[in-house]
């Protein structure tokens, strides 16, 4: 267990590219985070090689299925030893809660973070209208967001855009993870929700989550230490 609040997104295709990083950072420095991509490719094993070299690991698998469904593949993902993993909020009440009661029953305290996506920071208002979402999308997180709170969740995955509004509402210990995090200098990619580093930690934010402008940059390690220095 680390303190620190950066976590690198592994957004990786295969173990090998994965561990040429892994291998130059230290668990003091950040925490990991494995997707979709790379739990697809290099499967569980890979996130326990990572729990054993005593990293904080971010199972980011977004489970959004039936309760029971969802219940057992958060005891599944816990039984790799995660810090932390999440689901999709608008899975709705039932599923969070069998998710949390599935977490419960075999760890207790001792389970990881569960915590759920509200919006996307790749979506945008008009994203959500072509949902059916008429809402203002800040309501919507905050909708979700409280759903999640009472679902007995630990926080929930949103841009750092919402975290003062969310941090207000449902009080400094639900916890904020928040993707969508670009330095000035970097590229947008297909985020839209985009905030700085520095001034995410201020509006509130936990802990920030940050795959392309470390790990597509020229030395990944070279603009994680910038980012840890200039926060
Ligand atoms: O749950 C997530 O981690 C997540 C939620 C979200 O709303 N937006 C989001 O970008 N993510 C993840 O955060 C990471 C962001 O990566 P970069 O855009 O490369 O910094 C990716 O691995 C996404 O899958």
């Amino acid at each position: 267990m680390t303190d620190s609040k950066i976590i690198v997104a592994l957004d990786y295709a295969e173990a090998a590219a994965a561990n040429a990083l892994v291998d130059r950072l230290d668990p003091t420095l950040c925490k990991l985070k494995v997707g979709k991509e790379l739990f697809t490719a290099a499967g569980p094993a890979f996130v326990e090689s990572l729990v054993k070299r005593d990293y904080d690991v971010f199972l980011d698998l977004k489970f959004h299925d039936i309760p029971n469904t969802v219940a057992k593949a958060c005891q599944a993902a816990a039984n790799l030893g995660v810090w932390m993993l999440n689901v999709h909020a608008s899975g709705g009440i039932p599923m969070m809660v069998a998710a949390r009661e599935g977490l419960d029953k075999i760890y207790g305290s001792q389970a990881p973070l569960l915590i759920a996506v509200t919006v996307l920071t790749s979506m945008d208002e008009a994203t959500l209208g072509s949902l059916g979402i008429q809402r203002p999308l800040t309501e919507h997180v905050l909708a979700l967001a409280n759903m999640t709170q009472q679902a007995g969740l630990d926080g929930v995955v949103c841009s750092a855009q919402e975290a003062s509004v969310l941090k207000q509402t449902l009080g400094s210990d639900f916890c904020l993870v928040t993707p969508g995090i670009r330095p000035v200098d970097a590229n947008q990619d297909d985020q839209t929700r985009i905030v700085t580093p520095e001034a995410a930690l201020a509006l509130g934010a936990h802990y920030l989550v940050i795959g392309r402008p470390i790990t597509q940059a020229p030395d990944p390690l070279v603009a994680l230490n910038a980012i840890i220095n200039n926060i």
